[in-house]
């Protein structure tokens, strides 16, 4: 009888599969279909975790928070083309907001698409994705699927982290090839973060213009709490007694209550500081380029930490750049401090920010006291601001406009990395995303706080969210529409046109997540909010609560107002 072996052999699909488990990968967010139905039966089989969704944006979202969270890049798998297309936007989110994810797609075969011969869901993917990631690769070859893996997980989490696009054509994952090599074929990304050191020059230059500053500020962007430095970055504050405001997603780095946040200030200390630390924050839009009316009339200087060298200067001059990762930047100015003689800001300084914080934090307390009915949007938040003061570990995603704009300054956070929001970009729909993917990697519960507008460009997850059984509350603030519900119809032609900016009246939010059998809650009044919010916090089973806000609360754009171009037309 024949005696020799057949030697065991493998395929595409077990490679990809076999790969991203080297590289400690456990979860994949995506939408199957062809060509990547089987590969996502098989990543379950292997015993990944398999987080199917109604939309691929939603599943990129959810793969770019896994990877803001965890240092490690999030994985979202889509079909060719338009699961594809879908997917490109989260990407280019992530990328934006420097959130590490890999959108892993299948696409349709070269030879036909390179000759544009029409193929199923035919699409250059690889070349459409380019402009809006990272960087972009193909895997043509089975025994290529090791390195490619290594290569796209490298490139999505090392230097500035962002979004990576993979191309696995559809005739990849049948390829076969003997097992053994394919094993030896796996590549194990060593240090993929590596710790980048910032000049000693460079580190003095920042500590003598510290110390030369009369009213120093520190800006903490999200990148400082990706950065996972918690303990030098709240040494650095605390120890240098110097006053910081951290941007939305760096909110709980340090307890948004701590005596030296200068949040409740923000215009005052913009306006009047004179040397200003930026720690992974960029100078873009959020912060007004760095110049102009908010950063008032006093002259500034910056000492900016970056990863990258090109961002120094992008906006205006950065009198000391500082760069390296956040953590051995952060560790060098601590040490700095303690040997550079550097002294505390003066009383003035701080005297001043904390008299102006007192007076805003009054006049907000006075409109946060009041009751009406129906409820805005400061009374509801109020409500569960309370409630989330007593669960710091509890995730908070947040988008809208007004809904943005005051529950950013009106829900404290107490911890790192637990305030998932629109971010740079402004983007609306991350919602139900974001929330999905802090519940499933953080495994701990999340209260989604959304406008009625941002909550329907992904509310169809809700069905997702019943799926997995996720403890997630999404909260509707409900005020009939787009920003605010109260446009008029402005059709000549017909009386019973829509609004352009409007919803449904009285839509109830509440009654589509008891379709999928989760828990609705109809709430008009604080005392209802309270009540609501506790039990569906306490019940830990996909809840939604309906907040009905009065329509004539808030303003067009939330603070973005000013935003919208006003024609020159008299
Ligand atoms: C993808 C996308 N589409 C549209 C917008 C424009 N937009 C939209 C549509 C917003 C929603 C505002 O309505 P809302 O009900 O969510 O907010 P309120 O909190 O003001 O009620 S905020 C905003 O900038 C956007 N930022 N992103």
């Amino acid at each position: 009888t024949d005696t020799t072996q057949t030697p065991a052999m493998t395929d595409g699909f077990h490679l990809v599969i076999d790969a991203l488990k080297h590289n400690d990968i456990d979860t994949i967010f995506g939408l199957v279909g062809i060509p990547i139905t089987d590969l996502c039966r098989l990543a379950q089989a292997q015993g990944m975790r398999f987080i199917g969704f109604r939309h691929e944006q939603h599943a990129g979202n959810a793969a770019a928070i896994a990877g803001y969270i965890t240092q490690k890049p999030g994985i979202c798998m889509t079909v060719s083309a338009p699961g594809f297309l879908n997917g490109l936007t989260a990407l280019a989110n992530a990328t934006t907001n420097c959130f590490p994810m890999i959108l892993i797609s299948g696409s349709s075969e070269r030879e036909i698409v390179d000759l544009q011969q029409g193929d199923y869901e035919e699409m250059d993917q690889l070349n459409a994705a380019k402009p809006y990631c990272k960087a972009s690769y193909r895997i043509n070859r089975a025994e290529d699927i090791g390195i490619g893996i290594a290569r796209a997980i490298r490139a999505a989490v090392s230097g500035r982290p962002g979004g990576v696009y993979l191309d696995l054509p559809a005739q990849l994952l049948a390829q076969t090839l003997d097992a053994e090599k394919g094993r030896k074929s796996l590549v194990k990304v060593v240090d993929p973060v590596p710790r980048q050191l910032p000049a000693p020059e460079s580190v003095q230059r920042a500590l003598d213009l510290l110390k030369s500053a009369k009213k120093p500020l520190i800006l903490l962007g999200k990148g400082a709490a990706y950065a996972q430095a918690d303990a030098d970055i709240r040494a650095f504050v605390e120890n240098s007694g110097i006053p910081y405001l951290p941007m939305s997603m760096a909110k709980g780095l340090l307890p948004d209550t701590h005596a030296q946040s200068a949040s409740a200030a923000r215009s005052f200390v913009l306006a009047e500081a004179d040397v200003v630390v930026l720690i992974g924050a960029r100078l873009n839009w959020l912060l007004s380029h760095g110049k102009g009316k908010t950063w008032g009339s006093v002259p500034k200087q910056f000492i900016q930490i970056d990863i990258s060298p090109t961002e120094i200067d992008s906006n205006v001059p950065i009198a000391a750049p500082l760069i390296g990762d956040i953590g051995s930047c952060v560790s060098a100015l601590l040490k700095g401090i303690e040997t550079n003689g550097h002294s505390k800001p003066d009383a003035a300084w701080t005297g001043a920010i904390y008299e102006r914080k007192d007076k805003n934090l009054t006049k907000m307390a006075a409109t946060l006291d009041l009751n009406p009915s129906p409820m805005n949007f400061h009374s509801a938040l109020r409500a569960i601001r309370d409630i989330l003061k007593t669960r710091p570990d509890i995730n908070v995603v947040n988008e809208g406009a007004n809904t943005l704009d005051y529950a950013r300054s009106i829900i404290d956070m107490y911890e790192p990395r637990k305030r998932f929001d629109s971010g740079t970009w402004g983007i609306m729909g991350i919602g139900m995303g974001y929330a999905i993917g802090a519940a499933v990697i953080s495994g701990k519960p999340v209260v989604a706080i959304e406008g009625d507008s941002a909550f329907g460009f992904s509310g169809m997850e809700l069905e997702t969210i019943c799926r997995y059984d996720l403890p997630i509350v999404t909260i509707v603030f409900n005020n009939n529409g787009v920003y605010k519900g109260t446009d008029p119809n402005l059709n000549p032609n017909n009386a019973n046109d829509v609004p352009v900016t409007s919803f449904v009246k009285g839509a109830r939010y509440d009654k589509m997540i008891e379709a999928f059998g989760g828990i609705g809650y109809h709430v008009t009044t604080p005392a209802e909010m309270t009540a609501a919010l506790s039990k569906a916090i306490a019940s830990g089973k996909p809840s939604l609560i309906n907040a009905v806000i009065d329509p004539n609360a808030g303003t067009e754009s939330g603070r973005l107002t000013n935003l919208n171009p006003q024609s020159g037309k008299k």
